[in-house]
């Protein structure tokens, strides 16, 4: 795919925190690039604390970036000012893990989708309410919600709410960080249903964050590993979960639970051991070569490359490309049967 076709790019993005721990500073997002079609739904997978959440925070402006560009239809978000920044900024979205954090209880849900659209500049009274309706509608609640508060909602619902929030603002990229992660296992289901069937119906580009590797895989065309604050491999979805070539990834779809329980019964233990290092003192060379089984001498005196495997496939592994040569995809890797 050539660069103008994409709707979102990120390029060397690099965002720190000083740490509680000593006053160290901790590079939460270490060079990341990142790309998004028009109408693409992305996946970032990796475990808790690798820099999901603060590459979608930063991507959306909850946190400034250190260094590297983000750019929306080609354009530099660092260009922009003022008016044409915060109509920028708008195209892209957030939809938070929790829904109850993400709206204010003192506001009715549809005072809540309101005031989204007097920010777009619908200040006609029945053009709100019409389209304080459709919104609801949208996101499968009922009209009489409107009157409502986040209080008396159930997780679900709230999460509806926040979509239909997001989607009032009519955004061209939605980043949802772990949006179905905070509800009950039996709503999980709908609530990722109800995000498929508007990124089909409206188009929406989404950056779906998630360390369920099973829901990734079934809801994205392409997807990016994220390990202590790198891209460690991407590729397109299908690719990815069938030819994993890089030992951290292999070990991520390791855990993945089979639907087939005599490939359950015969799997080996995910070759992944220990915590995640400290961020804010993260090994030399390849960073998950203290928890790799296949770490070598190699690996501790630089930075991997970046090894393009196929055309859109890439893994930052010394030993990626015979990893990609040697990998079929097994029987617990293919897709789950509907
Ligand atoms: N505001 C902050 N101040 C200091 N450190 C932070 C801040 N936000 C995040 N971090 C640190 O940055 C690193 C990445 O955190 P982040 O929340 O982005 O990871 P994550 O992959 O989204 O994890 P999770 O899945 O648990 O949300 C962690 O070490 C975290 O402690």
């Amino acid at each position: 795919m050539h660069e103008a076709e994409d709707l979102l790019r990120v390029e060397n993005l690099v965002t720190r925190f000083k740490s509680v721990e000593r006053g160290k500073w901790v590079t939460a997002v270490d060079d990341v690039s990142i790309r998004l079609a028009p109408g693409e739904m992305v996946g970032l997978v990796g475990e808790s604390g690798c820099g999901k959440s603060t590459l979608g925070r930063s991507i959306v402006g909850l946190e400034r970036p250190q260094s590297g560009r983000i750019l929306l239809d080609g354009v530099d978000l660092s260009s922009l000012r003022g008016r044409a920044l915060r109509e920028t900024r708008r195209a892209i979205q957030y939809v938070f893990q929790d829904p109850y954090a993400s709206l204010n209880d003192r506001q009715t849900i549809g005072e809540t989708l309101t005031e989204a659209l007097i920010i777009i500049g619908m200040t006609d009274r029945e053009a709100q309410r019409r389209r304080v309706h459709t919104l609801l509608d949208q996101v499968g609640l009922p009209d009489a919600l409107a009157e409502r508060y986040p209080r008396e909602l159930s997780g679900g619902q709230r999460q509806r709410v926040a979509i239909a929030r997001s989607l009032a603002v009519e955004p061209r990229v939605l980043i949802c960080d772990e949006p179905v992660s905070a509800l009950d296992l039996s709503i999980r289901a709908q609530v990722m249903n109800l995000f498929l069937t508007l990124h089909k119906d409206l188009g929406v580009a989404c950056l779906f964050i998630a360390h369920d590797l099973a829901l990734v895989r079934q809801a994205t065309s392409r997807t990016y590993v994220m390990y202590l604050g790198k891209i460690v491999e991407d590729a397109s979805s299908a690719e990815l979960y069938a030819r994993p070539s890089h030992p951290y990834t292999q070990a991520l779809l390791g855990s993945i639970p089979s639907a087939d329980p005599r490939v359950e019964a015969h799997r080996e233990p995910p070759p992944i051991f220990g915590d995640i290092p400290s961020p804010t003192n993260p090994p030399s060379g390849c960073r998950f070569r203290t928890r790799c089984p296949r770490a070598m001498e190699v690996c501790a005196s630089g930075p991997p490359p970046r090894l393009a495997l196929a055309p859109r496939h890439h893994a930052s592994c010394v030993i990626a490309g015979d990893l990609y040569a040697h990998s079929h995809p097994e029987p617990h890797r293919l897709p789950m049967p509907a």
